[in-house]
């Protein structure tokens, strides 16, 4: 980011005085599961994204032998958890319970490794998206050409479509055209991994389409050009406005984001670690030298938002931060209304099990 000038802030230790709920994090919590052949890469994808591994130190990683159950939600918006498969799975294996763990699965991520033969990933995941789709047909598949960092351009839309078609061509040759696949090229040495992971994350979050349009609506009345609403641990970003995102845009977010947590880390922080880099008084502006300035400010404890503006638009900062504001409390509304349901959905259920239980607490015998 040369011939920026940019202003940081943000006290961490604010952080636990303010005690900040968040109606948000309890809201997001499908299963993602992370299959593939072994060393294709899931274990990498997962530290990369969840873990701030730097690529390189996933050289070292050592083979998963067992399914890896993980939680990511104690430090982010995006929670959920996440299912790391030991290379094949063996679904006759008496003791594993596929159908357990398909039926709470919101997104199946089967990892491909693009610099390897894929002809057995291939029949690897035609058998696994079947045997997941008889189970629960809700589920998303998501098929990560994962490595694509050691292929050239050409070589990359050549190995998707060659992939695409194989993949679809056996679920038609099976009678299961109607099963959708998604494709991503990914790769943990650079954001390609990030977006990726965005998109199938996004498609979990059922309140996406009301954030994209408080997105519009907030970009349109403030003379923005794009805003992304991001997870600011994990980097991926939950919503944007309905304009194209294109991948350089999305890095240089996740730089800002990056160059705010450090900063914050290094010179916010007290020396009780009680505090957190980031919290409500978060905010950055970074001129670009290209005219543009990019604005972050914090919408709860876990999200933040990104815009990029003309510098013109920047002078009317004072009617950016009004809309901001009513921007995040329709924000917090949205999701109110959700955790309302969800509460009154808790008590219903709770009453119910109490009509079921006797006087003494035991339960009742069903007749
Ligand atoms: N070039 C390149 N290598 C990668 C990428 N992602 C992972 N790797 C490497 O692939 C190797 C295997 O990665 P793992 O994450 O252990 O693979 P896994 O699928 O979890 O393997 P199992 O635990 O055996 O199932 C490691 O040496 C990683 O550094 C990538 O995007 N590009």
């Amino acid at each position: 980011m040369t011939g920026a000038r940019g202003a940081v802030c943000g006290d961490g230790a604010l952080l636990s005085v303010l005690a900040f709920s968040d109606s948000f994090s309890s809201e997001v919590k499908p299963r993602i599961l992370l299959m593939g052949l072994r060393r294709s890469g899931k274990s990498s994808i997962q530290k990369v994204v969840f873990h701030k591994m730097s690529p390189n130190e996933t050289l070292f990683l050592e083979s998963t032998n067992k399914i890896c159950r993980e939680d990511v939600s104690n430090s982010s918006f995006v929670s959920f958890q996440i299912w790391d498969f030991p290379g094949q799975i063996d679904f006759f294996d008496p003791t594993f319970d596929y159908e357990m763990i398909f039926r709470g699965t919101g997104a199946l991520i089967f990892v491909i490794d693009s610099q390897d033969d894929y002809v057995e990933a291939l029949s690897r995941l035609h058998l696994t998206v079947t045997r997941a789709y008889k189970v629960n047909p809700d589920i998303n598949f998501e098929v990560f050409i994962h490595k694509v960092d050691g292929l050239s351009d050409d070589h990359k839309i050549e190995k998707q479509r060659d992939i695409h078609k194989r993949a679809n061509d056996d679920l038609a040759d099976a009678g299961l055209e109607r099963i959708h696949l998604s494709f991503y090229l990914t790769s943990i040495y650079d954001h390609s991994i990030f977006e990726a992971f965005s998109k199938v994350v996004q498609k979990l979050i059922p309140q996406l389409p009301t954030l994209e349009n408080l997105l519009n609506i907030f970009i349109s009345n403030s003379g923005i050009e794009k805003a992304f609403l991001f997870d600011v641990v994990s980097k991926i970003y939950i919503a944007t406005d309905s304009s194209p995102v294109d991948m350089q845009t999305y890095e240089v977010c996740c730089d800002m984001i990056d160059v705010v947590i450090d900063i914050s880390c290094i010179y916010g922080l007290t020396g009780d670690a009680a505090g957190s880099p980031y919290d409500k008084e978060s905010m950055a502006i970074i001129h670009l030298n290209n005219t543009t300035v990019m604005y972050l400010k914090e919408v709860t404890k876990f999200l933040a938002l990104v815009c990029f503006l003309r510098e013109e638009s920047f002078e009317r900062k004072g009617l950016i931060d009004y809309n901001f504001h009513c921007f995040k409390k329709a924000i917090e509304e949205v999701f109110d209304v959700r955790l309302k349901v969800q509460k009154s959905r808790k008590l219903l259920s709770q009453r119910r099990w109490s009509k079921l239980t006797t006087p003494n607490g035991t339960q009742a015998q069903p007749h």
